[in-house]
Protein backbone atom coordinates (compact mmCIF):
# COMPACT_ATOMS: atom_id res chain seq x y z
CA UNK A 1 0.00 0.00 0.00
CA UNK A 2 1.69 3.68 -0.85
CA UNK A 3 1.80 6.09 1.90
CA UNK A 4 -0.50 8.74 1.45
CA UNK A 5 0.24 11.29 4.18
CA UNK A 6 3.92 11.25 5.54
CA UNK A 7 4.76 13.18 9.24
CA UNK A 8 8.13 13.72 9.42
CA UNK A 9 9.98 14.93 12.97
CA UNK A 10 7.45 17.71 13.78
CA UNK A 11 7.90 20.17 16.20
CA UNK A 12 5.86 23.12 17.34
CA UNK A 13 6.33 25.28 20.69
CA UNK A 14 4.42 28.21 21.79
CA UNK A 15 6.84 30.06 23.51
CA UNK A 16 8.04 27.87 26.78
CA UNK A 17 5.27 25.09 26.05
CA UNK A 18 6.84 22.13 23.87
CA UNK A 19 3.25 21.26 22.60
CA UNK A 20 4.77 18.51 19.76
CA UNK A 21 8.25 17.22 19.81
CA UNK A 22 9.51 15.03 17.30
CA UNK A 23 6.43 13.50 16.01
CA UNK A 24 7.04 11.25 12.71
CA UNK A 25 4.08 8.69 11.38
CA UNK A 26 3.26 8.18 7.73
CA UNK A 27 -0.59 6.72 6.91
CA UNK A 28 -1.59 4.19 4.10
CA UNK A 29 -3.86 4.47 1.24
CA UNK A 30 -7.22 3.42 2.09
CA UNK A 31 -6.51 2.94 5.61
CA UNK A 32 -8.06 4.99 8.73
CA UNK A 33 -5.44 6.11 11.24
CA UNK A 34 -6.14 6.97 14.91
CA UNK A 35 -4.44 9.68 17.10
CA UNK A 36 -5.31 9.19 20.64
CA UNK A 37 -4.16 11.38 23.73
CA UNK A 38 -5.35 12.60 26.89
CA UNK A 39 -5.70 16.72 26.82
CA UNK A 40 -2.81 19.07 25.78
CA UNK A 41 -1.19 15.82 24.62
CA UNK A 42 -0.40 17.55 20.87
CA UNK A 43 -2.79 16.23 19.23
CA UNK A 44 -4.56 19.17 17.84
CA UNK A 45 -1.20 20.95 17.47
CA UNK A 46 -0.40 18.48 14.99
CA UNK A 47 -3.61 17.87 13.06
CA UNK A 48 -3.81 21.11 12.58
CA UNK A 49 -0.19 21.39 10.84
CA UNK A 50 -1.30 18.85 8.66
CA UNK A 51 -4.28 21.07 7.46
CA UNK A 52 -1.98 23.57 7.07
CA UNK A 53 -3.25 26.34 9.50
CA UNK A 54 -0.17 26.36 11.69
CA UNK A 55 3.22 26.09 10.33
CA UNK A 56 5.56 23.43 12.13
CA UNK A 57 8.94 24.94 13.75
CA UNK A 58 10.52 21.73 12.49
CA UNK A 59 10.10 18.95 10.41
CA UNK A 60 7.93 18.27 7.23
CA UNK A 61 5.09 16.99 6.07
CA UNK A 62 4.76 15.22 2.61
CA UNK A 63 1.44 13.60 0.40
CA UNK A 64 2.64 11.00 -1.97
CA UNK A 65 6.18 12.09 -1.52
CA UNK A 66 5.32 15.94 -2.19
CA UNK A 67 5.80 19.18 0.28
CA UNK A 68 1.81 19.27 1.73
CA UNK A 69 1.18 22.90 0.52
CA UNK A 70 -0.39 24.61 -2.46
CA UNK A 71 -3.22 22.92 -4.58
CA UNK A 72 -2.40 19.60 -3.35
CA UNK A 73 -4.18 20.82 -0.20
CA UNK A 74 -7.36 20.55 -2.12
CA UNK A 75 -7.14 16.91 -1.70
CA UNK A 76 -7.72 16.98 1.91
CA UNK A 77 -11.42 17.75 3.20
CA UNK A 78 -11.27 18.64 7.25
CA UNK A 79 -14.50 17.84 9.41
CA UNK A 80 -13.76 20.92 12.03
CA UNK A 81 -15.81 19.61 15.77
CA UNK A 82 -17.51 23.40 14.84
CA UNK A 83 -17.69 24.83 11.68
CA UNK A 84 -20.02 28.06 11.48
CA UNK A 85 -22.78 28.22 9.04
CA UNK A 86 -24.20 30.83 7.28
CA UNK A 87 -27.32 31.16 9.64
CA UNK A 88 -31.20 30.38 8.13
CA UNK A 89 -30.14 27.87 5.68
CA UNK A 90 -31.46 24.71 5.18
CA UNK A 91 -29.37 21.39 5.74
CA UNK A 92 -29.13 21.41 1.09
CA UNK A 93 -28.44 25.47 0.95
CA UNK A 94 -25.58 24.83 3.60
CA UNK A 95 -24.47 22.03 1.35
CA UNK A 96 -24.76 23.40 -1.66
CA UNK A 97 -23.05 26.83 -0.79
CA UNK A 98 -20.00 24.57 0.12
CA UNK A 99 -19.97 22.86 -2.56
CA UNK A 100 -19.86 25.84 -4.73
CA UNK A 101 -16.58 26.94 -3.33
CA UNK A 102 -15.08 24.35 -6.01
CA UNK A 103 -15.41 24.05 -9.59
CA UNK A 104 -15.38 19.80 -9.35
CA UNK A 105 -16.48 17.29 -7.09
CA UNK A 106 -19.46 14.93 -5.48
CA UNK A 107 -23.33 15.82 -6.82
CA UNK A 108 -25.45 17.38 -4.13
CA UNK A 109 -27.56 14.22 -4.04
CA UNK A 110 -24.53 12.20 -3.54
CA UNK A 111 -23.71 13.53 -0.15
CA UNK A 112 -27.23 13.42 0.89
CA UNK A 113 -26.86 9.93 0.23
CA UNK A 114 -23.90 8.94 1.89
CA UNK A 115 -24.10 10.88 4.44
CA UNK A 116 -27.32 9.87 4.77
CA UNK A 117 -29.38 13.72 5.23
CA UNK A 118 -32.58 13.02 2.86
CA UNK A 119 -34.77 12.92 6.18
CA UNK A 120 -33.65 16.90 7.12
CA UNK A 121 -32.43 18.14 4.35
CA UNK A 122 -34.73 20.53 4.31
CA UNK A 123 -34.71 21.73 7.88
CA UNK A 124 -32.71 24.91 8.89
CA UNK A 125 -29.52 23.72 9.73
CA UNK A 126 -29.49 25.57 13.50
CA UNK A 127 -32.40 23.09 14.36
CA UNK A 128 -31.15 19.47 13.75
CA UNK A 129 -29.37 17.24 16.12
CA UNK A 130 -25.66 17.08 17.28
CA UNK A 131 -25.86 13.69 15.14
CA UNK A 132 -27.69 15.02 12.20
CA UNK A 133 -24.66 18.42 12.64
CA UNK A 134 -22.08 15.69 12.25
CA UNK A 135 -23.28 14.30 9.14
CA UNK A 136 -23.81 17.20 7.30
CA UNK A 137 -20.10 18.66 8.73
CA UNK A 138 -19.27 15.20 7.06
CA UNK A 139 -21.13 15.86 4.17
CA UNK A 140 -19.45 19.20 3.35
CA UNK A 141 -15.57 17.67 4.13
CA UNK A 142 -16.70 15.81 1.46
CA UNK A 143 -17.85 18.11 -1.36
CA UNK A 144 -15.02 18.22 -3.16
CA UNK A 145 -13.99 14.72 -3.02
CA UNK A 146 -10.76 14.38 -0.99
CA UNK A 147 -8.72 11.66 -1.08
CA UNK A 148 -7.66 12.31 2.39
CA UNK A 149 -9.67 13.10 5.07
CA UNK A 150 -9.26 14.44 8.94
CA UNK A 151 -11.86 13.87 11.22
CA UNK A 152 -11.59 15.90 14.34
CA UNK A 153 -13.48 13.98 17.32
CA UNK A 154 -16.44 13.27 14.81
CA UNK A 155 -18.53 11.91 17.38
CA UNK A 156 -17.81 13.31 20.86
CA UNK A 157 -21.01 14.33 22.94
CA UNK A 158 -23.03 12.15 20.72
CA UNK A 159 -25.45 9.25 22.04
CA UNK A 160 -24.28 5.88 21.21
CA UNK A 161 -26.99 5.28 18.26
CA UNK A 162 -25.63 8.41 16.83
CA UNK A 163 -22.09 7.95 17.09
CA UNK A 164 -22.82 4.23 15.38
CA UNK A 165 -24.61 6.03 12.55
CA UNK A 166 -21.68 8.33 12.21
CA UNK A 167 -19.25 5.09 12.16
CA UNK A 168 -21.06 3.40 9.78
CA UNK A 169 -20.66 6.29 7.20
CA UNK A 170 -17.18 6.44 8.09
CA UNK A 171 -16.79 2.39 7.08
CA UNK A 172 -18.67 3.57 3.26
CA UNK A 173 -16.47 6.21 3.02
CA UNK A 174 -13.45 4.23 3.84
CA UNK A 175 -14.89 1.35 1.54
CA UNK A 176 -14.43 3.84 -1.20
CA UNK A 177 -10.78 3.94 -0.93
CA UNK A 178 -10.52 7.06 0.97
CA UNK A 179 -7.73 7.39 3.70
CA UNK A 180 -8.89 8.90 6.90
CA UNK A 181 -7.06 10.41 9.75
CA UNK A 182 -9.06 10.83 13.24
CA UNK A 183 -8.51 11.97 16.28
CA UNK A 184 -11.18 10.46 19.38
CA UNK A 185 -11.52 10.41 23.13
CA UNK A 186 -13.27 7.39 22.16
CA UNK A 187 -10.92 3.84 22.48
CA UNK A 188 -14.17 1.72 21.36
CA UNK A 189 -14.68 3.71 18.31
CA UNK A 190 -10.58 3.77 17.54
CA UNK A 191 -11.03 -0.29 17.53
CA UNK A 192 -14.11 0.34 15.07
CA UNK A 193 -12.66 2.43 12.98
CA UNK A 194 -9.06 2.42 12.83
CA UNK A 195 -6.33 0.43 11.11
CA UNK A 196 -3.42 2.10 13.23
CA UNK A 197 -3.58 4.26 16.29
CA UNK A 198 -1.20 6.33 17.49
CA UNK A 199 -1.37 7.24 21.21
CA UNK A 200 0.43 10.66 21.95
CA UNK A 201 1.27 12.13 25.59
CA UNK A 202 3.16 14.92 26.47
CA UNK A 203 3.49 15.97 22.60
CA UNK A 204 5.32 12.21 21.76
CA UNK A 205 3.84 9.23 20.28
CA UNK A 206 4.18 6.93 23.10
CA UNK A 207 2.66 3.76 21.16
CA UNK A 208 2.02 2.84 17.69
CA UNK A 209 0.61 -0.18 15.78
CA UNK A 210 -3.08 -1.80 14.68
CA UNK A 211 -5.74 -2.55 17.58
CA UNK A 212 -4.89 -5.92 17.48
CA UNK A 213 -1.12 -6.00 17.67
CA UNK A 214 -1.53 -3.49 20.56
CA UNK A 215 -3.72 -5.41 22.53
CA UNK A 216 -1.38 -8.08 22.16
CA UNK A 217 1.62 -6.36 22.81
CA UNK A 218 0.30 -4.33 25.93
CA UNK A 219 -2.76 -5.63 26.93
CA UNK A 220 -1.48 -8.98 28.97
CA UNK A 221 -2.50 -7.24 32.77
CA UNK A 222 -5.50 -8.37 34.49
CA UNK A 223 -7.32 -5.64 36.04
CA UNK A 224 -8.78 -5.46 39.65
CA UNK A 225 -11.42 -3.05 39.98
CA UNK A 226 -12.85 -2.32 43.65
CA UNK A 227 -15.14 0.15 44.25
CA UNK A 228 -14.95 3.46 46.54
CA UNK A 229 -14.93 1.98 50.05
CA UNK A 230 -12.49 1.53 53.32
CA UNK A 231 -10.30 -1.52 50.99
CA UNK A 232 -10.66 1.12 48.23
CA UNK A 233 -8.72 3.68 49.83
CA UNK A 234 -6.02 1.07 52.11
CA UNK A 235 -5.02 0.00 48.41
CA UNK A 236 -4.80 3.41 47.13
CA UNK A 237 -2.35 4.27 50.34
CA UNK A 238 -0.12 1.42 50.37
CA UNK A 239 0.13 1.41 46.41
CA UNK A 240 3.47 0.53 46.37
CA UNK A 241 3.07 -3.21 47.58
CA UNK A 242 -0.23 -3.25 44.98
CA UNK A 243 2.02 -2.68 42.04
CA UNK A 244 0.68 -0.58 39.60
CA UNK A 245 -2.51 1.17 41.20
CA UNK A 246 -4.72 3.97 39.57
CA UNK A 247 -7.18 6.07 40.45
CA UNK A 248 -10.14 5.82 38.08
CA UNK A 249 -14.09 7.16 37.72
CA UNK A 250 -15.62 5.75 41.42
CA UNK A 251 -12.96 3.32 42.66
CA UNK A 252 -9.24 2.40 41.91
CA UNK A 253 -7.72 -0.30 39.91
CA UNK A 254 -4.95 -3.14 40.19
CA UNK A 255 -3.55 -4.14 36.55
CA UNK A 256 -1.47 -6.96 37.80
CA UNK A 257 0.12 -9.98 35.48
CA UNK A 258 -0.17 -12.19 38.42
CA UNK A 259 -3.97 -12.53 39.46
CA UNK A 260 -3.27 -15.12 42.35
CA UNK A 261 -0.89 -12.97 44.44
CA UNK A 262 -3.16 -9.87 44.49
CA UNK A 263 -5.97 -11.77 45.32
CA UNK A 264 -4.11 -13.63 48.46
CA UNK A 265 -2.87 -10.01 49.39
CA UNK A 266 -6.59 -8.67 49.49
CA UNK A 267 -7.65 -11.57 51.20
CA UNK A 268 -5.47 -11.41 54.23
CA UNK A 269 -6.69 -7.99 54.94
CA UNK A 270 -9.98 -9.26 56.04
CA UNK A 271 -11.94 -6.40 54.62
CA UNK A 272 -14.80 -6.19 52.86
CA UNK A 273 -14.55 -6.65 49.44
CA UNK A 274 -18.23 -6.34 48.27
CA UNK A 275 -18.33 -4.56 44.56
CA UNK A 276 -14.17 -6.14 43.33
CA UNK A 277 -14.68 -6.80 39.52
CA UNK A 278 -11.94 -8.55 37.40
CA UNK A 279 -11.28 -8.51 33.65
CA UNK A 280 -8.66 -8.38 30.93
CA UNK A 281 -7.55 -5.66 30.27
CA UNK A 282 -8.27 -3.66 26.79
CA UNK A 283 -6.79 -0.37 24.75
CA UNK A 284 -8.53 1.97 27.39
CA UNK A 285 -6.20 0.17 30.06
CA UNK A 286 -3.32 0.68 27.80
CA UNK A 287 -4.17 4.35 27.50
CA UNK A 288 -4.25 4.61 31.26
CA UNK A 289 -0.73 3.22 31.61
CA UNK A 290 0.87 4.99 28.89
CA UNK A 291 -0.33 7.79 29.86
CA UNK A 292 -1.52 8.32 33.83
CA UNK A 293 -5.33 9.39 32.54
CA UNK A 294 -8.35 8.01 31.95
CA UNK A 295 -9.47 8.56 27.87
CA UNK A 296 -12.26 10.33 28.96
CA UNK A 297 -11.52 12.98 31.42
N1 LIG B 1 -2.12 28.66 20.30
C1 LIG B 1 -1.53 28.19 21.42
N2 LIG B 1 -0.87 29.02 22.25
C2 LIG B 1 -0.26 28.56 23.36
N3 LIG B 1 -0.26 27.25 23.75
C3 LIG B 1 -0.92 26.39 22.97
C4 LIG B 1 -1.59 26.80 21.77
N4 LIG B 1 -2.15 25.70 21.20
C5 LIG B 1 -1.84 24.66 22.01
N5 LIG B 1 -1.11 25.06 23.06
C6 LIG B 1 -0.56 24.20 24.14
O1 LIG B 1 0.11 23.12 23.51
C7 LIG B 1 -0.13 21.89 24.22
C8 LIG B 1 -0.77 20.86 23.28
O2 LIG B 1 -2.09 21.31 22.98
P1 LIG B 1 -3.06 20.58 21.93
O3 LIG B 1 -4.29 21.43 21.79
O4 LIG B 1 -2.31 20.27 20.69
O5 LIG B 1 -3.43 19.22 22.70
P2 LIG B 1 -4.59 18.16 22.39
O6 LIG B 1 -3.96 16.82 22.51
O7 LIG B 1 -5.26 18.47 21.11
O8 LIG B 1 -5.62 18.38 23.58
P3 LIG B 1 -7.26 18.35 23.59
O9 LIG B 1 -7.65 16.90 23.57
O10 LIG B 1 -7.59 19.01 24.88
O11 LIG B 1 -7.74 19.10 22.39
C9 LIG B 1 -1.00 22.28 25.42
O12 LIG B 1 -0.15 22.48 26.52
C10 LIG B 1 -1.66 23.57 24.98
O13 LIG B 1 -1.96 24.38 26.10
Amino acid sequence: MAIVLQVDQLVKSFGSVKAVRGTSFEVLEGQCFGLLGPNGAGKSTTIEMIEGITNPDEGQILFCGEPFKGPLRDKMGVQFQNTALPPKLTVREALQTFRNLYSRGLEIEALINLCQLKEFVNQQHEKISGGQKQRLLLAIALCHDPELILLDEPTTGLDPQARRHVWNIVREIKAKGKTLILTTHYMDEAEQLCDDIAIMDHGQIMARGSPRKLLHEHCKNTIVFLPESDVANHIWLNRAKFGQVYQVHLGVEIHTQDLNDILSHLGTLNMDLTGINIRQSNLDDLFLQLTGKELRQ
